[in-house]
């Protein structure tokens, strides 16, 4: 998967480097990190979901709670560039998050050697938006069950637990409401694309090794978070 990656960025640096000068940045970086990293004897916890669901607010209680500490993808080290990457086509946007992925197992894998480690999405994003976006149409048109997209990929830093958050599309457009922040272009399709949003929860539900665990985060946040330090303690040694 990373080679995958990296010719891809390569490609995009040799034919594009005059336009997208960046990609050169990014693939030195992912050059820098060394392979197959190993994480350390912490727990690694990911939250993932559609936006609005929750994950800030929840990552940081969390952290708070466990002395935590929070990472979140893409890494800072590459999101200054985010919004050039958005703006490509998809093939080279998707890239760009997913080298995300291998540079923050780097981080991941220094960081759990001295402290629990909470994530802001990781691979299940880029893979459940890669495959909803690829795939038009309703959730039956996606790819079946057990199919290898679901797959993580065998080179990438693995979670010990992944948590999905979920409310209903009404809870959630409240929350967007609330969050008061711009909408990317992005979340403007996935408000106004009912099958979009599908897409992508059923591809983030059919993802395995590992395989999310659903939280419904509809209730306060008080109760969300006490589910999810439960879920955290039953699951992980901390
Ligand atoms: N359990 C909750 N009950 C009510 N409101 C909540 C709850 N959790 C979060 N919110 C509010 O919903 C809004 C979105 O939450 P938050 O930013 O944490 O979501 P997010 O999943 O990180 O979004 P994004 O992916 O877009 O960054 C915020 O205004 C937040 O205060
Ligand atoms: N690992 C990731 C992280 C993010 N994405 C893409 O970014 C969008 C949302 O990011 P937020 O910072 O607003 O949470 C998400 O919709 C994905 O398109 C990704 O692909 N992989």
């Amino acid at each position: 998967m990373a080679d995958g990656i990296i010719l891809l960025l390569c490609e995009t640096s040799v034919h594009c480097a005059a336009r997208i000068p960046e990609a050169r940045a990014v693939l030195d970086l992912l050059e820098d990190c060394p392979e197959h990293q190993k994480k350390g004897g912490f727990p690694v916890v990911v939250f993932e979901g559609l936006d609005a669901t929750g994950k800030t607010t929840i990552t940081q209680a969390v952290k708070d709670t466990l002395n935590a500490v929070l990472l979140r993808s893409p890494p800072p080290c590459i999101s200054q560039w985010r919004t050039i990457f958005d703006d490509q086509p998809t093939p080279i946007k998707r890239a760009f998050y997913a080298a995300g992925n291998y540079i923050l197992a780097s981080e991941i894998a220094e960081a759990s050697t001295r402290a629990p480690v909470i994530i802001d999405r990781y691979w299940h994003s880029t893979a459940a938006y890669t495959i909803a976006t690829e795939v038009n149409g309703k959730v039956q048109d996606l790819p079946p069950a057990h199919d290898e997209v679901y797959q993580w990929p065998e080179d990438l830093l693995k979670p010990d637990l992944v948590l999905l958050l979920t409310v209903d599309p009404e809870e959630r457009v409240r929350r967007l409401q609330c969050r008061g922040l711009e909408k990317t272009k992005e979340e403007a399709e996935l408000e106004a694309n009912s099958l979009f949003r599908q897409r992508v929860e059923e591809s983030y539900r059919r993802m395995v090794n590992p395989a999310c665990q659903e939280v419904d985060a509809s209730p306060s946040k008080e109760e969300v978070l006490k589910t999810v330090l439960q879920l955290i303690k039953k699951h992980c040694a901390l």
